[in-house]
């Protein structure tokens, strides 16, 4: 265990999977420590209203900096969740997006082209598939 895990999902871009990530933060709990566990709190959009951008995006550099893997829900789409895949990718962090092909919602060519053997995985997946895909990804980590 010992591992430092930053979960990425959409807050300003929309809450519509907000139970969704709160999910998959318990199961990412099991492989190790999930350092913004605040994705899935429920009132988080409003939380930031008073909140200082600038505080939280130098506190998530940090994070992102000392995370051992990045996981991202990426089926809703949002500036910030794009960003810091951006910025987990040019760090050579091992990065791990996941996607619902069933939604109205069509994933990025930025996303999906940054699959790579070695360090970005892109998979389509469906929630039940969670536990699964996580035991294969974190073996290797
Ligand atoms: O209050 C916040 N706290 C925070 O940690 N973030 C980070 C974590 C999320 O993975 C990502 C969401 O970006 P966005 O808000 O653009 O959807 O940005 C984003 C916000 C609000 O933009």
């Amino acid at each position: 265990m010992g591992r430092s895990i930053y979960f990425c999902g959409s807050i300003q871009g929309g809450r519509q999977d907000a139970d969704l990530y709160a999910r998959i933060i318990k199961l990412l709990q099991g492989y190790g420590e999930v350092l913004t566990e605040i994705v899935g709190h429920a009132g988080i959009e409003k939380e930031d209203m008073i909140c200082n951008a600038q505080s939280i995006y130098d506190q998530d550099m940090e994070w992102l900096n000392i995370s051992d893997v990045v996981v991202a829900e990426v089926t809703q789409p949002s500036h910030g969740v794009g960003y810091e895949i951006g910025r987990a990718v040019a760090m050579r962090k091992r990065v791990l997006c996941l996607y619902r092909p069933f939604t109205s919602k069509w994933l990025s060519c930025m996303i999906r082209g940054a699959h790579r053997e070695d360090n970005v995985t892109v998979l389509d997946y469906k929630e039940e598939d969670l536990p699964e895909i996580f035991n294969d990804f974190f073996a290797n980590i």
